[in-house]
């Protein structure tokens, strides 16, 4: 027998097309999904050096950041409009498929390749975009890369790549009732800061992990990219192997029997090492809220804003004090008391179908506050149908939220979906920097029960409480 491996190791050596003392690592890619902001000087660098797509089958193209999430054909910004254009006439004129504006799988491209079934174990997957490690919860090598290596990779379906070092995120445990794996991944950037996977491929282990849905790896692999990790990624199981049965792209029938066994041997092995390890306990964890503006300035929903005097150091204090003056914040004041005027339901956080039934059952047949204005944003089409075959949307609209098509919408602002300077929102997304929802706007991640609770109350309220019936 060979030695252990992690699942991080095995992917990459079966990748490695050209090592070279000295030098990154050649690795051959996968899946190369693509998007309107981050591809058109790729293609362009092509069209002038005259060459084409090298596996165009390989390749696959949605739009998400600009699309509007009402009147979808109104594209009322100049650069929105031609980035939107410019991939119609990139995928055209390449060869690559796309699901475009008006196409029953268009999506945000972290939740279509997972529900079309193109994201699988043991692939390695890229795109111009940093949140690409969502993909890892299936146990593929996902990581975001830039402009430049994007036309590499249409040129060549390879990447140049240094070898990353290996961390293990070990969390022990259950998680409580009522708690989330968003929660779970703010409680870790929280523990461990912006900054601990600095140079590694996370592999998250430990019971709380294998007990969450693929939903759920989901959102914690895409939140691998905010505690500074190159991706972030699980072994795959059993419960992978069930999500992707049956989907559009995934092996058909004997195939898939065949695949299934394969993808299982990817996992890591029993006495595998990682460079460095750190573990948290499931069973500490409450309902997560940032306060701050970065997702490692997060506190429990029972907890009290941070007071810069109590910092330990000088930097630390003086970066407290600068995101309380941004958010417009007070120290020791509870989180509990912090009123909201937007809430947002969306992003490739959280906008999948399990995430907007979650955010349903706490809304149930309650209303929106007065105060709130609260949008809920599909993270595909596919999202959008299926929830309103089940009558999610029904819930939502009754309850006074706009339901609204699949985009990236709120998350960043890039569509006319914006946050007002000095109002602050209550945001499922992962980025909660200065001026992301818009100039000046206030953003505090949760997950998407606590989003449709604070819809409801107007302010940050536990949402075990509310999930208890009252009578
Ligand atoms: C526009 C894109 C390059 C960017 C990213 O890479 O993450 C966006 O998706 C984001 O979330 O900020
Ligand atoms: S939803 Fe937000 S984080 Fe995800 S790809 Fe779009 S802009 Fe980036």
């Amino acid at each position: 027998m060979g030695k252990a491996k992690t699942v991080i190791e095995k992917i990459w050596d079966k990748h490695v097309v050209h090592q070279e003392e000295g030098k990154p690592d050649l690795l051959y890619i996968d899946l190369h999904l693509v998007h309107e902001v981050t591809s058109p000087q790729a293609f362009e660098g092509l069209r002038l050096k005259g060459r084409t797509v090298r596996q165009p089958n390989r390749t696959f193209a949605t739009m998400d950041h600009n699309v509007p999430t009402i009147h979808r054909n109104v594209i009322k910004d100049e650069i929105s409009k031609k980035q939107m254009d410019q991939l119609k006439i990139n995928c055209d004129e390449f060869g690559v498929p796309l699901a475009g504006i008006n196409h029953q799988h268009q999506g945000i491209v972290h939740v279509i390749g997972p529900e079309l079934g193109l994201t699988q174990p043991g692939k390695t997957i890229v795109c111009g975009d940093s949140h690409t490690s969502t993909h890892g919860a299936f146990g593929a090598l996902a990581f975001g890369i830039g402009t430049s290596e994007v036309e590499h990779v249409l040129a060549t379906q390879t990447v140049w790549q240094q070898k990353p070092k290996t961390l293990n995120v070990k969390i022990n445990g259950k998680l409580g009732v009522g708690i989330t794996a968003k929660d779970l991944i703010l409680a870790i950037i929280g523990k461990f800061g912006v900054k601990f996977g600095t140079g590694y491929v996370i592999e998250y282990t430990g019971e709380a992990i294998r007990n969450l849905s693929m939903e759920g790896r989901m959102t914690i692999c895409n939140m691998s990219i905010e505690a500074g990790a190159r991706a972030g990624l699980v072994s795959p199981d059993e419960t992978t192997i069930e999500f992707l049965r049956g989907r559009k792209y995934a092996p058909q029938g004997e195939d898939f029997e065949k695949a299934a066994a394969e993808w299982k041997q990817l996992a890591s092995d029993e006495g595998a090492t990682y460079d460095a390890m750190v573990e948290m306990d499931a069973e500490e964890i409450e309902p997560q809220v940032t306060w701050g503006t970065n997702p490692s300035m997060c506190i429990p929903i029972s907890a009290n804003i941070p007071n810069p005097e109590n910092a330990t150091s000088e930097s630390d204090k003086n970066e407290i004090k600068h995101a309380l003056e941004y958010m417009a914040l007070e120290a020791d004041q509870p989180i509990s008391s912090v009123p909201i005027q937007h809430v947002f339901i969306g992003s490739c956080t959280n906008s999948r179908l399990a995430d907007l039934q979650r955010a349903a059952e706490i809304v149930g047949d309650k209303k929106v506050h007065p105060d709130v204005r609260a949008i809920v944003v599909p993270g595909s089409q596919t999202v959008k149908t299926q929830a309103e075959e089940i009558g999610l949307d029904r819930i939502f609209i009754d309850a006074g939220f706009q339901w609204r098509g699949a985009g990236c919408s709120m998350c960043l602002a890039m569509n006319g979906d914006i946050v007002p300077p000095g109002e602050r929102c209550a945001s499922t997304s992962n980025r909660n920097f200065e001026g992301r929802q818009g100039a000046g706007a206030q953003t505090h991640l949760v997950s998407p029960e606590m989003a449709a609770a604070a819809a409801i109350e107007g302010y940050f309220v536990d949402v075990r409480k509310m999930a208890v019936p009252t009578a």
